[in-house]
């Protein structure tokens, strides 16, 4: 039985089902979760019009107006979200063998889920989905005023007339942009020098620009002390003394797991905190409780949560006891080799660890930096503006991260990505040529200021 309807736990369900077991699938808002409805789909689905209208100003000779059309914008991304309506998810869950129930479960004794009031037995195990919740910092007054969360940010049926972001995470310049190129006069608030501070500096720098040149404001260096309803709004109090209003502040400062009210605490854990799981997602000390995706805090992306889903599911089914690292049950990657995009204008692709975190784990590092030039860059874009770093383990002569800075750099990150799980060494990645003249020639010249 499977707690959680999202990305994750369809994931989880349709695997152990397509291993021949009776799987439930328990979900109490819309079967799809977060990530359909109010994350991954529409917040690109607001980013992407604006991406083809700069690619397209960047390239002299297509004839585009100056603005977005706003309102078919909103309509698409509401077509992305099936206008909020999961009838097709179900459809599909239904297809592949799951048995849909609707609530919200709450464990309820061994391999038992109370689901309001009606309390369902897993014969094998129960797998924990139920993904994460904004985290909501201790502002004086916030309680109090009106605000957004990315649910509000990414499901507006209007551009708000101005907008206040605080946090200068992944939610915060994705939105910050969105909102900015659809016509919103938006304020960005960042406590640290730059934004995206869990990348490389070069990354929150050209993001930085790209947001300032987008006409967002860009406030950093300064912490939130205090919120308070403004005329017409909302106005955040800062650290410098100065304000920011604005007609809605978004407030996008992280998320926790959403562990409160499943009944963890009869098991020895605590609501509010990520539920501890070995690399095949068994929960410690519960041998029947398996979780995957967000709720664990490994590493709160979809693609990597359902990564995570399929090695619980091929647990479950196949009852291997600690397998390998590297093998189907096992989410190993998790540890070494997570890819991430963030969609705003430069793109942000990268995988593995930042060569600061890879000092930090001890290894022997060198570090190859470039600017994004080369012949498939300049056709791409007049102007283009791009960096790209490679983290390389000396002993190994292995990469162990990479990023890519620029427009429309996303695609490049999948071979980086197998580089990185593969421990390809320099030598051999110097035989894998790029074709001519596209971007990803850039990892040619990559290995040649490595000194191959
Ligand atoms: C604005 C935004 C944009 C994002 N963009 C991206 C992106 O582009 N790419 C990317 O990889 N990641 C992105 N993420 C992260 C991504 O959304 C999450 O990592 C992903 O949704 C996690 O999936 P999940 O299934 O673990 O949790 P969720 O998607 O949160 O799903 C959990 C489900 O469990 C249900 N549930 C909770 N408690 C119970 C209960 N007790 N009983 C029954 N059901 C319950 C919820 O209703 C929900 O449907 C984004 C996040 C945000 C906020
Ligand atoms: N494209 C993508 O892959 C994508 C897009 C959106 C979100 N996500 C994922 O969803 C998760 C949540 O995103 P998020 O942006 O909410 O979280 P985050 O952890 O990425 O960023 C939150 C930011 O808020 C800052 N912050 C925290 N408290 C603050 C305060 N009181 N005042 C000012 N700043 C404060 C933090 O320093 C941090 O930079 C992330 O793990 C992210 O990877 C992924």
């Amino acid at each position: 039985m499977v707690i959680g309807g999202g990305p994750v736990g369809e994931n989880a369900a349709a695997r152990t089902a397509a291993g021949g077991l009776r799987t439930a699938l328990v979900e109490a808002e819309r079967v799809g979760g977060e990530c359909s409805y109010w994350a991954c789909m529409p917040s690109k689905a607001l980013l992407r019009p604006g991406h083809a209208l700069a690619a397209a100003r960047r390239v002299p000779g297509v004839p585009v107006g100056d603005h977005l059309d706003a309102a078919a914008v909103l309509r698409r991304r509401n077509g992305f979200t099936s206008n909020w309506d999961d009838a097709g998810q179900v459809e599909w869950a239904e297809g592949a063998g799951l048995t849909v129930v609707r609530g919200r479960g709450r464990l309820a004794g061994e391999r038992r889920v109370d689901v309001g009031g009606r309390v369902l037995t897993a014969s094998r195990a129960v797998v924990v989905c139920t993904g994460s919740v904004p985290r909501v910092p201790s502002l004086p007054g916030l309680s109090d005023v009106p605000h957004w969360t990315s649910r509000d940010a990414t499901s507006a049926q209007e551009v708000p007339d101005s907008l206040v972001v605080l946090g200068g995470g992944v939610v915060g310049v994705e939105m910050a942009q969105a909102w900015a190129r659809l016509g919103s006069r938006v304020t960005l608030v960042v406590s640290g020098p730059r934004p995206l501070p869990k990348s490389e500096d070069f990354a929150g720098d050209l993001v930085a620009d790209g947001l300032r040149e987008d006409g967002v404001r860009l406030l950093t260096g300064v912490r939130a002390t205090g919120v308070s309803t403004a005329d017409p709004g909302v106005s955040l109090a800062l650290s410098d003394g100065s304000t920011a209003e604005g007609a809605h502040l978004l407030v996008a400062t992280g998320r926790v797991p959403a562990t409160a009210d499943l009944g963890l605490e009869e098991f020895g854990f605590t609501a509010g905190e990520a539920l501890p799981v070995d690399d095949t997602g068994r929960v410690s000390g519960v041998d029947w409780l398996y979780a995957a995706g967000d709720v664990t805090g490994r590493a709160l992306l979809t693609h990597q949560g359902k990564y995570q889903a399929r090695a619980v599911g091929t647990a479950i089914v196949s009852g291997a006891v600690d397998p390998e690292p590297w093998t189907a049950p096992v989410s190993t990657a998790d540890h070494t080799a997570v890819p991430q995009v963030v969609f705003t204008d430069p793109e942000v692709a990268s995988v593995g660890r930042t060569a600061a975190q890879a000092r930090e784990d001890g290894l022997e590092v060198r570090v190859v930096d470039l600017d994004i030039a080369v012949a498939g860059s300049s056709l791409h874009a007049d102007g283009y503006r791009g960096k790209a770093r490679m983290v390389v383990d000396e002993r190994k002569r292995t990469l162990v991260g990479v990023t890519f800075v620029g427009p429309d750099v996303a695609e490049m990150l999948h071979a980086a990505t197998i580089a990185v799980v593969g421990e390809v060494t320099v030598d051999r990645l110097w035989h894998a040529v790029p074709a001519y003249p596209t971007i990803s020639e850039v990892w040619l010249r990559l290995l040649e200021a490595y000194g191959l």
